[in-house]
Formats: structure tokens, C-alpha cells, sequence
């Protein structure tokens, strides 16, 4: 079991509490100009990418100490107890075994006595069996035609994950099999979806680990019943559907015949499952072996995690840092910034994955925090980003850290294009740590031939604090294996930061929450009696829609 340890007791936390106070009159640029080595001393190196964390306000005592705040919160225990399989989901009783899904060693992963690793095998293959026929052409729709459509209905974890990676590797991507990602309750996303498809080569992936999420069920009659309008005999349906559940009763009472369901586990979380048969959809699209590498790059994060000290532990070190920020210079945010135009679903992935997972103010002993917990996560492509929201990261009051993330080589090496997108990369994390200071400014003004007036008028807005810290993420290439460690890799930060911050990363009871009030409203929106039951906001906003509605 996890030890409960209040994160604002431990030693560790005062002696960062008071270092805090020192390092902030420091200069991230004066940081560097003091040592020498300070980018060997503050990178990590894998085979496939380096990340880059010296342009951090840090020095050696500080991460010496966040070192010293992961060992009191008895992390490596931690780390032990998750790859053990012990039920570290606490409130939901269940282990949290994600990494078993890609353990490539496959050695054995016990849970109520019993290895997992032979059912997974086994999902495994019959994903590569599926995925095959469906990408050969050998699996045929009702009347003998192969699969051009993949449409896959599911949401949140059941949604994003797929998305994100059939998005970020579309380059290994099959010509003639397209995907389509159906999530929410809106009939229009499921009416868009379907607008140039047809009956005969459409193949829906239903994804959802309960098979009772309100959104999924309601896109998967409707698409069973744009199906039936054409093809008419439900036989056909087991041709056209198949589910991706831990429901075996919910899909069977759906229609799908169990023999098209793919299963997966409990213990595997949501907003963790890509890994899974939640995963079929990017088997399918990119092929089983690609999506085997990308299990493997997982596996390569997940052994690292696992074997190496703290101190030169990518994802222990992501989340200190991810701690020093939000816990000792009140940051409220992070930002994830891919210079990876296919990599543009990425952060919206982690918002599910770190604010589902850490957006919580119970620790594990039951008590309020007197802290805070998970930051708020966005992000978008750069170099779009820059002409968006950068202005507030360079000249905003809030303190935005930020991880970007570059491969050195474009799938789709244009002309000069990828050597002006890596040069923004550069001069970004270079201009936040740096800034400009008044005496630039006044210089690059006198330059330009301005008068003293006007340098005086304009100087202050052109003048930038800097000291903006970044991490920097430089991979080769985005290759499935290299997308897996990268993955796994923010996972296991969200990992560390719960455990630290003592709350429970792997339930969900707010989203819950949620599936519960609508079910309650939705009834009486049936009729058009007047309501009184609620409040009056929320009557009058109800009423009023019953009268506009047509
Ligand atoms: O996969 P199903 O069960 O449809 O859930 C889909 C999503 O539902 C939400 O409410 C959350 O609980 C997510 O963690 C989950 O990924």
C-alpha cells in the first residue's frame, strides 16, 4: 500500500520553502553564465530524443532538494507498488497496471494470484489478427466489399487517446483506410462523420470501458441505425460493429456479437488505455507492427521509470520540476507546446491525462489539501501558438512554464520548411529565458534612428523580463517507438506528482458527477411541462429552451 505523507510537512518542502526565496532573485541567463556545464549537468539523453532542462530557474541544490521531497514521500515505493499490481486505486479498489499492457519482457504481472500477462497476450493477437484482415481486405462488409472507413465512437479515454496517435503518426498511416473519431453527444459531430460515408465500407469501432457513457451509447444507435437503413438485415451488424469493452452483458444487450468484442481490464484506467484494445483503431490505421513499436517505446520508458534512480529519472525529474513551479512560484499552468503540426492533439490528450488524474483536493488520508495540486494543461502547435498566445508567456503576469517538443526530422521535409519551424523552436526557449533588457531596446531604438521622445514613450513595452523557464524536448524523428516513450514518459510525471502531492491519480469522481446530473434533466425535457424544481437560473434557462424549441 501507498504510505500517506503530507507533502507541506516533510523536511524536504521547508527547505525549498526558504532555498525558494534565494533562487528567485536569480536569473536563469546569469545561471548559465555561472556554469559552464550547466546544459550537460541538467539533460537527459535517450537513444531517440534528449530532454533538455537547464533553462529552469534550478541549480544543483534545488533539484538536490526536490531529489530529497520525491525520497520523504516514499516514491520509489510507490513506483514498486504500481509495477507490482498492489490495488493503488484506492477508492476504486483496483490495481493500476497500464505498464503491464506493454510489458515487452512479459514477465509475469500477478493480480488476485493470477498473471495478466496471457489474457493480454491474447487481446494482442486477436487486435493483430483483426487488424490485418481489415487492412488486407480479407474482412468484407455485407456486400463483399473491404473497409475503407474506420469510425471509431467512444469518449474521453475512449477518444482522445486514439485520436491523438492516429493523428501523430497519420505519416505510417494506410493509404485507402481513413479514421474518423465520433466522441460527443452533439448529433452533428456523428452527422458530419458519417456525411460522405457509405454502409458498405464503413466498419465502427464502438470504445467504451463501461459501455454505459451516456454520449457513446447514444452515437452507437444512431450509427447502427444509419447502418440498418441501408443494409437492412441486423445480421449484417456483426460485419459492421464491433466493441471495445470490460462490459461483455453491456455489448451483447447492445447487438454486437461477443465474438467481435475485444476486452481489456479493470485495472486499466480510462484515460491510461491507448495501450489497450482502446487501441484497435491505430493498429488498424498504422498496423500492428508500428503499434507493437509503440508499445515498445512505451516499455523502454516504463524500465527506465522503474530502474533508475531519481535523480537521472526523466519522469521524477518532469515532475519536481512540474512541483517547484506550481507549489513554491504559484504557477497555475503548464504548457505543451509541439512543433509538430501532427502532434496536435497532444496536449489536448494530457489535459484528460494530468487534470482527470490530479485535478483533486482530497489527499490520500481523507483531509483537505492546503496546497495546490494539478496545474491547468494546454497547449497547441507551434509555430501557430506563437501568433496566439505566446504574447502572454513572454509579457503576461502569470508564470507559464512550458515543455516544447521538436523532432529534428519532418516526415515531410519541404523545402526549407522544417529548418524555419526548429529555428522558432530555438529562438522561443532562447527569447523566454533571456528576454531584453531596456538597454537593447534603447540600442536596437537609436539603431532605427528614433528621437530620445520616443524611445523614452516606447521602451517600456519593448522590454522583456524573461527568465521564463522551459524544458526542451529534441527528438530525431516522431517514430511510432519514439511517440511510446514519450507517452509514458508524461504519464508517469502525472504519476509522480500525485504521489507526491498524497491524492489519488486514478479515480475520477468528479467527471462522475457530471453522468449523473444530466441524467437527471433529461427526463424533463421530454414533455413541455413548466419546471419548478430546480433553481431559478437553472428553471428559466430550462423553460426558456422549451419554449424556443421547435
Ligand atoms: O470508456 P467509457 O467507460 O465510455 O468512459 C469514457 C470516459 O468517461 C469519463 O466520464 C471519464 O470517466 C473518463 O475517464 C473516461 O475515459
Amino acid at each position: 500500500m501507498i504510505a500517506s505523507v503530507k507533502f507541506d510537512k516533510t523536511n524536504a518542502f521547508k527547505k525549498l520553502k526558504s532555498h525558494h526565496k534565494t533562487i528567485s532573485k536569480s536569473k536563469i541567463k546569469d545561471l548559465f553564465e555561472a556554469d559552464k556545464n550547466r546544459y550537460s549537468k541538467f539533460t537527459l539523453k535517450f537513444t531517440d530524443f534528449v530532454i533538455d532542462y537547464s533553462k529552469n530557474n534550478i541549480t544543483g541544490r534545488t533539484m538536490s532538494y526536490l531529489n530529497d521531497l520525491a525520497v520523504e514521500c516514499k516514491l520509489e515505493d510507490a513506483i514498486q507498488a504500481m509495477f507490482a499490481g498492489e490495488k493503488i486505486n484506492v477508492t476504486e479498489g483496483r490495481a493500476v497496471l497500464h505498464t503491464a499492457l506493454r510489458n515487452r519482457s512479459n514477465t509475469p504481472v500477478i493480480v488476485d494470484g493470477k498473471d495478466v500477462m496471457p489474457d493480454i497476450n491474447a487481446v494482442l493477437a486477436q487486435m493483430k489478427t483483426f487488424s490485418e484482415q481489415v487492412r488486407s481486405g480479407e474482412w468484407k462488409g455485407y456486400t463483399g466489399k473491404k473497409i475503407k472507413d474506420i469510425v471509431n465512437i467512444g469518449i474521453g479515454g475512449s477518444d482522445l487517446g486514439p485520436v491523438m496517435v492516429t493523428e501523430a503518426l497519420k505519416a505510417y498511416g494506410k493509404k485507402g483506410l481513413n479514421v474518423h473519431f465520433v466522441s460527443n453527444v452533439d448529433g452533428t459531430h456523428i452527422v458530419e462523420a458519417l456525411k460522405d460515408l457509405s454502409p458498405e465500407t464503413t466498419l465502427f469501432m464502438v470504445a467504451s470501458k463501461t459501455f454505459t457513457t451516456q454520449e457513446t451509447m447514444a452515437n452507437a444507435h444512431t450509427a447502427r441505425n444509419w447502418f440498418l437503413e441501408t443494409a437492412v438485415d441486423p445480421e449484417y451488424v456483426k460485419k459492421h460493429f464491433v466493441a471495445i469493452s470490460t462490459n461483455a452483458d453491456g455489448v451483447a444487450a447492445f447487438g454486437i456479437d461477443t465474438q467481435n468484442m475485444f476486452g481489456f481490464w479493470d485495472w486499466v484506467g480510462g484515460r491510461y488505455s491507448l495501450w489497450s484494445a482502446i487501441g484497435l483503431s491505430i493498429a488498424c490505421y498504422i498496423g500492428f507492427n508500428n503499434f507493437e513499436l509503440l508499445l515498445d517505446g512505451a516499455h523502454q520508458m516504463d524500465l527506465h521509470f522503474k530502474n533508475v534512480p531519481l535523480k537521472r529519472n526523466a519522469p521524477v525529474i518532469l515532475a519536481l520540476l512540474g512541483i517547484w513551479y506550481n507549489n513554491f512560484f504559484n504557477a497555475q499552468s503548464h504548457a505543451i507546446l509541439p512543433y509538430d503540426q501532427y502532434m496536435h492533439r497532444f496536449a489536448a490528450y494530457f489535459q484528460q491525462g494530468d487534470m482527470e488524474s490530479n485535478g483533486k483536493y482530497i489527499d490520500r488520508d481523507g483531509d483537505k489539501v492546503k496546497y495546490q495540486t494539478g496545474p491547468v494543461i494546454w497547449g497547441e502547435p507551434g509555430t501557430n501558438g506563437q501568433h496566439a498566445f505566446y504574447q502572454l508567456i513572454h509579457q503576461g503576469t502569470k508564470l507559464i512554464p512550458c515543455d516544447f517538443i521538436a523532432p529534428a526530422n519532418s516526415h515531410n521535409p519541404t523545402g526549407d520548411h522544417h529548418k524555419m519551424l526548429l529555428s522558432n523552436f530555438f529562438a522561443q526557449t532562447e527569447a523566454l529565458m533571456n528576454g531584453k533588457t531596456k538597454d537593447e531596446v534603447v540600442a536596437e531604438f537609436k539603431k532605427m534612428g528614433k528621437s530620445a521622445e520616443e524611445i523614452e514613450a516606447l521602451a517600456a513595452f519593448k522590454v522583456f523580463e524573461g527568465n521564463r523557464p522551459t524544458n526542451s524536448i529534441l527528438a530525431k524523428k516522431i517514430t511510432p517507438r519514439v511517440l511510446g516513450s514519450l507517452l509514458a514518459m508524461y504519464e508517469h510525471k502525472i504519476f509522480v506528482q500525485g504521489i507526491i502531492w498524497n491524492i489519488y491519480s486514478f479515480d475520477q469522481w468528479g467527471v462522475e458527477l457530471g453522468k449523473q446530473l444530466a441524467n437527471k434533466i433529461y427526463p424533463e425535457l421530454q414533455n413541455d411541462e413548466v419546471i419548478a424544481s430546480h433553481d431559478s437560473s437553472t428553471n428559466n434557462l430550462i423553460n426558456t429552451y422549451k419554449k424556443w424549441r421547435k
